[in-house]
């Protein structure tokens, strides 16, 4: 607990310090009834000794013996939460330089009920100037994400021994702020535990990204046969191929109209177009803007083959309404909020009750994992923070993105990049070189593994095309135009170990 709140003081020492000088400057900590609350009281007496100004808001009328007599110690002041006096105490905290939330920890049941909530919700109005969230903010879920509201969104979260799934998972991830680990000694034995989710690193991308080897052609690194657009929706077709170009695949045989595949080759050149389903591919895209009977034929077909030749496959949009019974886990799912729900309404499985886009938006983890196990396939939802499930269960996450991408064809260009990469690892992916088991990715994850990098590669593209603007507005076009360069970054350019 020691270590926990030096490590929260620290955090809050250091921001109240990048606006003022910290001695006069002032905290308030909420604190609650457990541990959390604990951790927050003592951050707060190490606090008053560094000369700030403190109060606690004590949200029960017993919290932590021990901290509290520390705080009260050091000088700090102590105001008590009552029924009737939620308003007036939160006028007081917001008027802090910065405020702790202390109030619910990792043993919270359900979210801040009574005076705390009303507290919380007066708080949340008055938009305080710095917020800490102590471990994870107060009546978040450490597990899910899920948010039990009010909840007061944080600046900075600083946690303790392990990141949550809670704090990596939306809708939760969009109230932690940033988040800080502490290492508080446990770090050790959690080692043996399976994380509940699972994030890549610069280099678990850099480990994973396909490379051709140094003799590869263009049949070698993988040709990817792609069914998107119609007519109506002939960008969707342009986007997803240029995508997949950008992201490093031997050759794109596009299956489409005439008119979209005039607007693909105007793009990419480089692409084929295909008046049928013969030419040998690695991997299918399949429904990115297909629309109307001949299209969904055309992605029907390509789907069959797909499983006869069991090849993996991105099924989007369009497709989504094509699966097979059961799907195997090489068949990527790619839909948003929306689209999830319609998908598991339509499966047997799902029951009586409907789910809606706002269940999903509100329990993402759960319908994610709920629609793999469901399918067989591997799914990846996509939002701020992107989920993949495998359908073992495994999940991970990648949050990389900026809130500009959401914009038409954003999507397209997705499904491109996983796609390409999809192609590129098809062979390889199978009898694993070594990179998924350096990083304890089981056989069975994989795909779910590779589908994560194309959704960090994407998002990482879409952080730098706007940065490119200084943080302005993108289009689809400049998050694929941006792609080579994130792949460049993260990984080198051939494979010395492949021909
Ligand atoms: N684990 C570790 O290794 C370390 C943990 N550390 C710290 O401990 C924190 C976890 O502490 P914790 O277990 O005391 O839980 P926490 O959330 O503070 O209090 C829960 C208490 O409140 C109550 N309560 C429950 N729900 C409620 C609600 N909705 N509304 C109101 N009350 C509610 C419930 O009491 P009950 O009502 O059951 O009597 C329960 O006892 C963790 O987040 C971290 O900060 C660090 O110091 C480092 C090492
Ligand atoms: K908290």
């Amino acid at each position: 607990m020691q270590r926990a709140a030096y490590g929260l003081a620290q955090a809050v020492a250091r921001e109240v310090k990048s606006i003022r000088k910290l001695a006069g400057a002032s905290v308030t900590v909420l604190a609650g009834k457990g541990n959390n609350g604990g951790d927050g009281l003592f951050a707060a007496a190490i606090l008053a000794r560094r000369g700030m100004r403190t109060t606690a808001v004590l949200a029960a009328p017993a919290v932590h013996q021990e901290a509290l007599a520390a705080f009260v110690a050091a000088g700090g002041r102590v105001v008590q939460l009552e029924a009737g006096n939620a308003e007036e105490l939160a006028v007081l905290s917001a008027g802090s330089d910065c405020i702790i939330d202390a109030l619910l920890g990792t043993g919270a049941r359900g979210g801040l009920r009574e005076a705390p909530a009303e507290l919380v919700a007066s708080l949340q109005e008055l938009r305080p100037r710095l917020v800490v969230a102590c471990d994870l903010p107060s009546g978040l879920d450490a597990n899910s994400g899920e948010v039990h509201w009010p909840v007061l969104d944080a600046d900075i979260t600083v946690t303790f021994g392990g990141i949550k799934a809670g704090l990596m998972a939306d809708p939760g991830e969009g109230c932690a702020g940033r988040v800080e680990l502490v290492a508080i000694g446990i770090e050790r034995s959690l080692e043996s535990i399976s994380p509940e989710l699972r994030r890549l690193t610069d280099s678990d991308l850099g480990t994973l990204l396909p490379k051709p080897g140094r003799r590869a052609h263009k049949y070698s690194r993988g040709v990817l046969g792609v069914v998107a657009g119609s007519a109506r929706f002939a960008g969707a077709a342009a986007l997803s191929v240029h995508a997949a170009a950008l992201a490093g695949v031997g050759m794109v045989r596009y299956l489409g109209p005439q008119s979209a595949a005039q607007l693909v080759l105007a793009r990419t050149p480089e692409a084929l177009w295909e008046t049928d389903h013969s030419g040998r591919v690695q991997a299918w895209l399949l429904g990115s803007g297909v629309d109307g009977e001949e299209q969904l034929q055309r992605a029907k077909e390509a789907g069959a083959l797909a499983l006869a030749d069991d090849l993996p496959v991105v099924v989007d949009a369009g497709a989504l309404s094509l699966l097979p019974e059961r799907c195997p886990a090489h068949w990527i799912l790619t839909p948003h909020a929306g689209e999830l729900a319609t998908l598991l309404n339509s499966l047997p499985s799902t029951g009586e009750v409907k789910v809606t886009r706002d269940d999903v938006e509100s329990r993402p983890l759960h319908f994610v994992r709920q629609a793999a196990e469901q399918t067989g396939a591997t799914v990846l939802l996509k939002g701020a923070t992107t989920l993949v499930s495998s359908p073992s269960g495994v999940v991970f996450n990648q949050s990389e993105g900026t809130a500009w991408m959401a914009t038409a064809g954003s999507g397209d260009v997705l499904a491109g990049v996983l796609g390409a990469l999809l192609a590129q690892a098809a062979e390889s992916i199978r009898h694993d070189d070594g990179a998924y088991a350096a990083l304890c990715v089981d056989p069975a994850d994989r795909w779910a593994a590779l589908a994560a990098v194309a959704a960090s590669v994407h998002g990482r593209a879409g952080a730098l095309a706007s940065a490119d603007f200084d943080g302005g507005p993108i289009t689809a076009s400049a998050i694929a135009e941006a792609v080579p360069r994130v792949i460049g970054s993260l990984s080198a350019e051939y494979d010395p170990t492949r021909p």
